[in-house]
């Protein structure tokens, strides 16, 4: 038995396609060497060609699912995904507040790439209000830091200044992901920090329609090195590495938008690390 192991907690939807959402939390968390529990906030019918339907969890049910998961595991870090709607976020921010689940990586999950809503459009400001205060880090993708602004992001400097803006809105520490297509040739992520510092965190654009679920995967592995006791920085520089990897050496599952290869390993990174 190994003592000690790093717990981790995923509260997001299920993906049928097994490509995003709780899915693939679990499997960037297995990959990244911790221990994932899972409180399921909706269920998903999707597939890499999109999402058919989704069913929210009744609030019962998730206040169980994170009371059976508080008293029994010593969670270190935990991140949200796809919340739904108004009163999903509301039970999650209520759990939230009632147990200590370490720091929180908030992914803002709004509109999958197929078009499908993930988030009802009046929860959007139940997320601003009651959600990003507890979040350690943010990270919305470009439509997301445009719902939650209100300013239209083309350039990479209007990324770095709706990343301002979210930190003038309360939130510590925020990554804007540049994954929709503002630079040539690479993905560039803006990285603003509670402390003011801030960086981009750059790889080559890989020409793919494999892209389902990468911010999930970035999320997620961002969640589970800071479980590890990483520095927000550098959990953020291990995510990228990771993700960019998982992008590069695709796998071929699906039709449409395919999933991420989690199996694929940070370029010299040893199997301990
Ligand atoms: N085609 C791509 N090539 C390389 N990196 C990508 C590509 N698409 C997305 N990324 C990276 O994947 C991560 C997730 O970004 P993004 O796709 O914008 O998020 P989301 O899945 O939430 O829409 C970011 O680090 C982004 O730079
Ligand atoms: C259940 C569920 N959660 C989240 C997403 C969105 O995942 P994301 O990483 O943003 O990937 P795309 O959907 O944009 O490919 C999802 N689709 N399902």
């Amino acid at each position: 038995m190994v003592n000690g192991t790093v717990q981790t907690l995923t509260i997001a939807g299920t993906d049928s396609g097994g490509g995003a959402g709780v899915m693939a939390d679990i499997k960037t968390m297995q990959e990244r060497h911790v221990f994932s529990a899972a409180v399921v906030v909706a269920v998903t019918a999707q597939n890499t060609l999109g999402v058919a339907d989704f069913m929210a969890m009744p609030k019962k049910m998730i206040d169980e699912q994170f009371k059976s998961v508080a008293e029994d595991l010593k969670i270190r870090a935990a991140k949200t995904g796809m919340l739904a709607d108004v009163p999903t976020v509301e039970a999650v921010v209520e759990n939230l507040k009632k147990y200590d689940l370490g720091p929180l990586t908030v992914d803002p999950v709004m509109i999958a790439k197929g078009g499908a809503r993930l988030l009802s459009e009046d929860a959007i400001q139940t997320v601003k209000t009651e959600l990003l205060p507890l979040a350690t880090i943010l990270t919305p993708n470009l439509p997301e830091a445009e719902e939650l602004t209100g300013m239209q992001i083309k350039s990479e400097d209007d990324m770095k200044t709706a990343a301002q803006k979210l930190q003038d809105m309360g939130v510590k520490n925020v990554l804007v992901k540049g994954g929709h297509n503002i630079s040539e040739g690479k993905s560039s992520d803006f990285v603003l920090l509670e402390d003011g510092n801030s960086f981009w965190v750059t790889s080559p654009r890989v020409d793919t329609n494999r892209t389902h679920g990468t911010g999930d995967t970035l999320s997620s592995c961002i969640t589970a090195e800071l479980a590890k006791g990483k520095s927000v920085e550098d959990a953020i520089r291990i995510g990228k590495r990771y993700v960019s990897a998982t992008i590069a050496d695709g796998i071929q599952v699906g039709h449409g938008h395919g999933p991420l290869n989690h199996w694929a390993k940070i370029e010299g990174e040893n199997d301990d690390d």
